[in-house]
C-alpha cells in the first residue's frame, strides 16, 4: 500500500478548483489509455464540491465518462435522498454524460436492497465490459466522503459490511444514518481501484480525519481503504487538516 497523499486548501472553494483539475487529468489519461473514464460518486456533501468547477469544465470529454455510485439509498430516483438525484442535480444535468453510461440503482428493486445490490453488480460487469466475477472492478477513480463517525461509502463502524471480502456490492438494512436501506460498494472494490479520493471540508471532522489518516484506525471503516496499486488521496480544507501530523499536507502538483 502507498502513502496518502493528502492536500490541504484555505477554504473549500479551493479545494473544489484542485479538484476539478485532478479529475480532468484523471479522466484525460484514462481516456488516452483505454477509451473511457469510469468513475464512481458518493453522496453527502461530495457532489457539489466534485461539480463546482467540473460542471464548466470544456476540457473534459464527458461523452467517455461511464458514472457510477460508491453508495446509494434505496429510495426512488426523485427522492430527496438519491444520490443519483443528487450527482444529477450537480452535475449530470450539466455535462453531456450519455444517459446509458449513468449505472444508478435499479428503481423496481429499491424495496429489496439485496436484489437491488445483486442488480447493481450485474450492471456493473455489463458496464464496464469485463470479468468481474472473479475479481473486483478496477475503477479509473473513486470519490469518497466520511460520516463523523468514519463511515465511508455505506460501510458502518461495526457493522459486517465493512469485512466484506467475497462481494462487490452489497446492502444494509440498519444503517445508523438514514435511510436505513443501501447499496455500497465494498473494501475490496475501493482498494483495487487506481484513484481513491477522500473529500472532506468544514472542519467538522478534523478529528476523525486524524484517526483515519495518521492513526489508521481500523475501529473506522474509512481507515480500511488502502488501494493495492492505486493512489490514495485526501482533498482537505485547512480546517478539516489542522490535526494531521503524520501524513503532513503536501503541496498540491498535478
Ligand atoms: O450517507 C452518506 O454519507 C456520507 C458522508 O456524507 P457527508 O454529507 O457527511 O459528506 C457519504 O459519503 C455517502 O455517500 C452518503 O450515502
Amino acid at each position: 500500500m502507498q502513502q496518502p497523499k493528502v492536500y490541504s486548501f484555505p477554504n473549500a472553494d479551493q479545494v473544489a478548483q484542485a479538484l476539478d483539475k485532478f479529475l480532468a487529468q484523471a479522466s484525460a489519461e484514462a481516456i488516452k489509455q483505454h477509451g473511457r473514464f469510469s468513475v464512481a460518486f458518493s453522496g453527502g456533501s461530495l457532489p457539489a464540491t466534485a461539480a463546482k468547477y467540473l460542471k464548466d469544465n470544456k476540457s473534459v470529454d464527458f461523452g467517455k465518462w461511464f458514472v457510477f455510485f460508491s453508495d446509494e439509498r434505496c429510495v426512488e430516483h426523485t427522492d430527496a435522498e438519491s444520490n443519483y438525484k443528487l450527482v444529477k442535480d450537480e452535475l449530470l444535468s450539466h455535462v453531456p454524460i450519455p444517459d446509458n453510461q449513468v449505472i444508478r440503482i435499479s428503481e423496481s428493486l429499491v424495496n429489496d436492497s439485496k436484489l437491488a445490490a445483486e442488480d447493481y453488480d450485474l450492471q456493473m460487469s455489463k458496464a464496464l465490459g469485463c470479468d468481474i466475477v472473479n475479481q473486483p472492478p478496477a475503477f479509473d477513480c473513486i470519490l469518497l466522503g466520511i460520516g463523523p463517525d468514519g463511515h465511508t461509502c455505506s460501510l458502518f463502524p461495526g457493522h459486517p459490511q465493512v469485512e466484506e471480502k467475497s462481494k462487490w456490492v452489497t446492502f444494509i438494512d440498519d444503517s445508523p444514518k438514514p435511510p436505513a436501506s443501501r447499496i455500497t460498494l465494498t473494501i475490496p472494490v475501493l482498494n483495487q481501484a487506481k484513484n481513491v479520493v477522500f473529500v472532506v471540508t468544514g472542519g467538522s471532522k478534523s478529528d476523525t480525519v486524524k484517526l483515519i489518516v495518521d492513526g489508521r484506525d481500523q475501529a473506522l471503516p474509512a481507515a480500511h481503504v488502502a488501494p493495492s496499486e492505486g493512489g490514495l488521496y485526501w482533498f482537505l480544507d485547512d480546517a478539516t487538516a489542522k490535526y494531521l501530523t503524520v501524513n503532513k499536507p503536501a503541496e498540491f502538483k498535478l
